[in-house]
């Protein structure tokens, strides 16, 4: 891009979490800015590299084979500072003085707070798209990186169920989610798993362990003796999966192991549906700035793009999918309640 280039220009960052599939959405958004004659500035580290003034021209072949890697090429950070007024103002003029007209800000609902905080000093369009693998953003039906996350928690799931069958083993397999459980619902779902404690369901029932113990023994009555895998949503029990699995062998003398998938639920290559999605996501992204639209962020629902306020990410909440809870809590329960009829 030369210095006297009268493209338009806008700026694009990834922020907060890192998730699958944000290179993909990069590329798509630069790919798309080119295709449409405007230039782009990556801000790296997220709000640091815009408080910072730490940017870097991005050109088609800055992202031509990025799609197939997780993290961030422009790398991600959380930036507790930004939620400052200053931190605003200072970004504010930064944008101004590179002369960018709209930003484009990839990340969680966090960052789209930021980004909001940020329109009360910047007149410039703000778009955002969903990067997270938690899901926990009203107004799309996936964000992108959670497809990932469930296929990764489902192979590891798959894993443990293998060594947990062998030695009739109760497993406690820890996943992402702090608020959210779509990670914790996929993945046992899809992996046949005998219980899974989520945030959503804990306000109702909270986890107790002589519920689950009780659990454990109603299934091991029903099947025989075998494995029992239990999904847990980080930050659903003090000490998490490692002070449960130590507390149910000692007080109730059973076999039980942890497992924490932590961060290896955001890396290798995306699925294709976070590809794909991140890249319909970051084209559609541009073309709302094409169109004029400000302070929404790209979404898809029910097969098709929507731009959703980005206040109502965060202050609307999508639930869990209630079908999915009935057929795991009813249907694929070992133990069953007894028949209402
Ligand atoms: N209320 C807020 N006001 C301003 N900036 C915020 C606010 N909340 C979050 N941010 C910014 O967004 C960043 C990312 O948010 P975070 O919650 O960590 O991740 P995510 O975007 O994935 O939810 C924060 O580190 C901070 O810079
Ligand atoms: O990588 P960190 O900073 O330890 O944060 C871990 C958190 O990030 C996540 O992976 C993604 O959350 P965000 O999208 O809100 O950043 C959560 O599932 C997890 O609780």
């Amino acid at each position: 891009m030369s210095e006297t280039s009268t493209a338009q220009r806008i700026g694009v960052l990834t922020s907060g979490g890192d998730a699958p599939g944000m290179n993909a959405a990069l590329r798509a958004v630069v790919l798309a800015a080119e295709h449409y004659g405007m230039d782009v500035i990556a801000f790296r580290h997220g709000y640091e590299g815009l408080l910072n003034n730490e940017h870097i021209p991005l050109h088609a072949a800055d992202v031509a084979h990025v799609l197939q890697y997780s993290g961030t090429i422009i790398k991600s950070a959380r930036c507790p500072r930004f939620k400052e007024d200053d931190s605003a103002k200072l970004a504010a003029d930064n944008l101004n003085n590179l002369n960018i007209s709209a930003l484009i800000v990839i990340g969680g609902d966090g960052s789209f707070r930021g980004a909001h905080h940020l329109s009360n000093y910047w007149s410039g369009q703000i778009i955002g798209v969903p990067g997270t693998i938690d899901n926990d953003l009203f107004g799309t039906d996936a964000t992108i990186g959670y497809s990932t996350a469930v296929a990764i928690a489902m192979d590891a799931l798959d894993k443990i169920r293998d060594t947990a069958d062998a030695m009739d083993r109760v497993f406690i397999v820890e996943v992402m989610g702090r608020h959210a459980g779509f990670i914790g619902l996929k993945s046992a779902m899809a992996s046949g798993a005998e219980r899974m404690i989520l945030p959503e369901l804990q306000k109702d029932k909270p986890l107790t362990v002589a519920a689950l113990v009780k659990h454990i023994k109603r299934v091991e009555a029903v099947r025989g003796p075998g494995s029992y895998v239990m999904v847990l949503s980080e930050h659903q029990w003090p000490g998490g999966a490692v002070a449960l699995s130590e507390q149910l062998e000692a007080e109730y003398d059973m076999p039980c192991r942890p497992c924490l998938l932590g961060h290896i639920q955001r890396g290798g290559p995306p699925t294709a549906s976070d590809r794909v999605l991140a890249s319909e996501l970051g084209v559609h992204a541009v073309e709302l700035i094409l169109k004029g639209e400000t302070g929404v962020m790209t979404g898809l629902k029910a097969g098709q793009l929507v731009a959703v306020p980005l206040i109502d990410t965060w202050t609307k909440k999508n639930p869990l999918d209630e079908n999915l809870l009935r057929i795991q809590h009813e249907i694929f329960n070992p133990v069953k309640k007894p028949s209402r009829s």
